[in-house]
């Protein structure tokens, strides 16, 4: 049986090819925007905001909006990305990550365009990178940063698609989670390095994977630790390993006001 990884970079292709075909059929417009530099918003830095928070002694927080996932169905029924965005920039968040995977994650660009232009902190377009048409439309969107998930590319791939980022103005952040991806991850320029405590092929999630793997990463890399963050043990197990930058999701999206979960969490 395929692993989910396997699956929803499949149906990324697809919807790739299928965008492509649109697009050469005569539907120029998405092309002819991101064309127009007048139209673009200018990048708030990603990166900037994450050492800005380190820097004053605060955990740089990353802020995720995302609907559903596919280990966990539908997080949070009343979702509203403005909001939350708003809620969370109030709350102290460094940046946001928002899912705009459709089929897996029950995302839409349309969520990012919203959340962005509810706050002025930085966003990071969260979905399956693997063709640089998708950066140049995370850009489109107003995006301030990508992902690049070492587990579903090749490294000459990766090279091209950070290349491809920083020349429009994205930071990248580049996410593992055993050693083989870090060494590879290495490779790349970007200093914003995530350890996905939750295997994407197995969805199972402990701590010790960014814990295990910190050994190997050199002190001048920004570590996120991505997922699995409950509580404020988890934020303490971290922060006592010089680890300050959190990915947060499901934690915040189950709340009721999901930025002050995240001012409780990191109080
Ligand atoms: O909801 P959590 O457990 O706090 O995790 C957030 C984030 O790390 C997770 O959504 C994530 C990390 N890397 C990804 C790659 C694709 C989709 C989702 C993700």
């Amino acid at each position: 049986m395929r692993d989910i990884l396997d699956k929803i970079v499949a149906t990324k292709k697809l919807e790739i090819t299928n965008h492509l075909k649109k697009i050469s059929l005569g539907n120029q417009r998405d092309i002819a925007e991101s064309n127009n530099q007048d139209a673009l918003l200018k990048p708030r830095g990603f990166i900037r905001a994450i050492e800005n928070k380190i820097s004053a002694g605060k955990a740089g927080v990353i802020a995720e909006i995302k609907k559903a996932s596919p280990s966990k169905g539908v997080l949070r029924e009343n979702f509203q990305p403005a909001e939350i965005a708003q809620s969370y920039e109030k709350h102290g968040a460094a940046c946001l990550s928002v899912l705009t995977d459709i089929d897996y994650f029950q995302g839409c660009n349309a969520y990012l365009q919203e959340a962005r232009a509810a706050c002025s902190i930085p966003v990071l377009r969260k979905d399956f990178t693997i063709d640089p048409y998708q950066i140049y439309e995370a850009r489109a969107i107003g995006a301030d940063a990508i992902l690049l998930i070492v587990a579903c590319l090749e490294l000459n791939q990766m090279k091209e698609l950070e290349a491809c980022a920083h020349e429009l103005g994205l930071d990248v952040l580049v996410e593992v989670h055993n050693a083989p991806e870090l060494e590879q991850a290495l490779e790349l320029k970007t200093p914003l390095l995530g350890i996905n405590n939750r295997n994407l092929k197995t969805f199972e999630v402990t701590l010790q994977t960014t814990l295990s793997l910190l050994p190997m990463v050199p002190k001048d890399k920004i570590l996120v630790t991505e997922s699995g963050i409950l509580g404020s043990a988890d934020v303490r197990l971290m922060r006592d390993n010089q680890i300050n930058a959190f990915l947060v999701g499901e934690t915040f999206m189950r709340a009721t006001d999901p930025g002050a979960a995240l001012r409780e969490l990191f109080a």
